[in-house]
């Protein structure tokens, strides 16, 4: 019997190669069907962290295998996120993205467009002046795009600034993780693909609108930038005016805020994705040898039009998940399916420091922390924080939307709920 996980091949020798199915990009056939180009990915076996290369192996076609389906006429955009991650999109796109574009798109990849970020804004520039423009004139957009979370939702926030007309067009997103976390690329390939994405370039046809949701902060509150040491406005809601920020991952306040804000630093930042476990050791273990943050608040969920308040008030993790990984390993909603549109509460109460790392341990075993029962765990419609004057410190007021970093007001509010508005398409394979 067949290996449905294998992909085989003859390679120019003739000798029978076999590769494991998650790391085919492309099996691209000559115009005349007498020859296949086949693209894939060799990982680094050591470090999943390096960049993979990219092979390219020219063989005869025995079965008849079908020209993947490419960009039919839609606009390329390719946005290369110098400051994600550990700062390899550079490399990757010449390393990686570049000769599959070369084969994939012969004819066509001279003439696409290339944007490489310089600074904090630039996605949100480019997409304000140039991405929305155009998609809310009916063009076809495809933005590929080389970032971690942080990229696709300056770009949702972007495309959301303005209310759509009536022609606008969803552009098609292609997701190449090169950021820290990479939770949505993760939680939507869950597993399936090990290509970093490239494999989504091949397959045209099946892409899925990006679910996202809204958050709605009371009229004080200020996104915290350059490491928190500027404060900004946040953008207006068009109808009501309240201050608003879109996500499509996750928004937290408490104990998961509190790391993503701290690790937010350059310092942290060289240490690639352990820069999450070192903010956590400082907050679960502060040097004062205190115990951990009790965060004192009135939490509330929707479900449906209903909203019923917690019964507890002090807390030290609440958070609403969009997706089902936070990081590759970290399964935070395992009842989430990938781009489902389920909204899922995670919550616990205050704890030592142990208790909190045996939880967040589970969460590493595939999402187990949700069957403890220290742990509330729940599909919700909405949630709403309010501090009603209860924390002094406004670091513990602190809220995190997909990794940005709002800080409220002491009787501040934020509340979250699902958004229905399709404002992108993410590419499959
Ligand atoms: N050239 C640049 N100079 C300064 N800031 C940049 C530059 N390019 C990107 N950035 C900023 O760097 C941040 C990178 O965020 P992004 O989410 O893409 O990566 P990450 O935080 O490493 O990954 P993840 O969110 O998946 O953990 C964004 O705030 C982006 O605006």
């Amino acid at each position: 019997m067949s290996d449905s996980t294998k992909f085989t091949f003859k390679d120019e020798t003739d000798q029978e190669q076999a590769i494991d199915r998650k790391n085919l990009i492309a099996d691209v056939p000559s115009t005349d069907g007498a020859s296949s180009t086949i693209i894939y990915v060799q990982p680094d076996e050591k470090d999943d962290t390096t960049i993979p290369t990219v092979k390219v192996v020219k063989v005869r076609t025995e079965p008849a295998t079908q020209r993947p389906q490419v960009a039919s006429g839609r606009e390329t955009h390719i946005v290369i996120s110098t400051g994600s991650g550990t700062g390899k999109a550079q490399d990757f796109y010449n390393q990686g993205l570049k000769p599959v574009l070369e084969i994939l798109f012969p004819a066509s990849h001279d003439a696409f467009h290339i944007h490489t970020t310089e600074s904090a804004t630039s996605v949100l520039d480019l997409t304000n002046k140039l991405f929305l423009p155009k998609a809310d004139s009916g063009t076809q957009l495809r933005i590929v795009i080389l970032s971690g979370d942080g990229g696709i939702i300056d770009l949702v926030n972007g495309l959301l600034s303005k209310p759509a007309s009536a022609q606008y067009a969803p552009p098609q997103v292609v997701l190449l993780p090169l950021g820290t976390a990479n939770a949505l690329y993760h939680s939507i390939n869950a597993g399936r693909d090990n290509t970093w994405g490239l494999s989504s370039l091949a397959g045209d046809s099946i892409s899925q609108p990006l679910p996202i949701f809204t958050a709605t902060f009371s009229p004080g509150a200020r996104l915290l930038v350059d490491e928190a040491r500027k404060e900004e406005e946040l953008s207006k809601d068009p109808e009501t005016g309240a201050p608003i920020l879109h996500g499509a991952v996750v928004a937290s306040w408490g104990f998961h805020a509190s790391l993503v804000a701290d690790s937010d630093t350059a310092e942290y930042r060289k240490h690639g994705i352990e820069r999450f476990k070192m903010a956590a050791n400082d907050l679960l273990y502060p040097a004062d040898g205190a115990s951990p943050h009790h965060y004192k608040a009135k939490v509330s969920v929707l479900s449906g039009t209903t909203w019923t308040p917690l019964k507890e008030e002090e807390h030290m993790y609440v958070l609403a998940s969009m997706v089902s990984n936070l990081e590759k390993p970290f399964t935070i909603s395992p009842a989430s399916k990938p781009l489902d549109g389920s909204l899922h509460l995670v919550r616990f109460g205050p704890t030592d420091g142990a208790n909190a790392m045996r939880l967040m341990g589970l969460a590493y075993q595939g999402g187990k922390h949700v069957e403890d029962p220290d742990v509330l765990y729940q599909a919700i419609d909405g949630l709403r924080i309010e501090f009603e004057g209860r924390e002094e410190d406004f670091k513990w007021r602190r809220i995190c939307i997909d990794g940005k970093i709002v800080r409220l007001e002491k009787k501040g509010w934020v509340e979250i709920r699902k958004e229905e508005r399709r404002v992108l398409d993410i590419a499959g394979r």
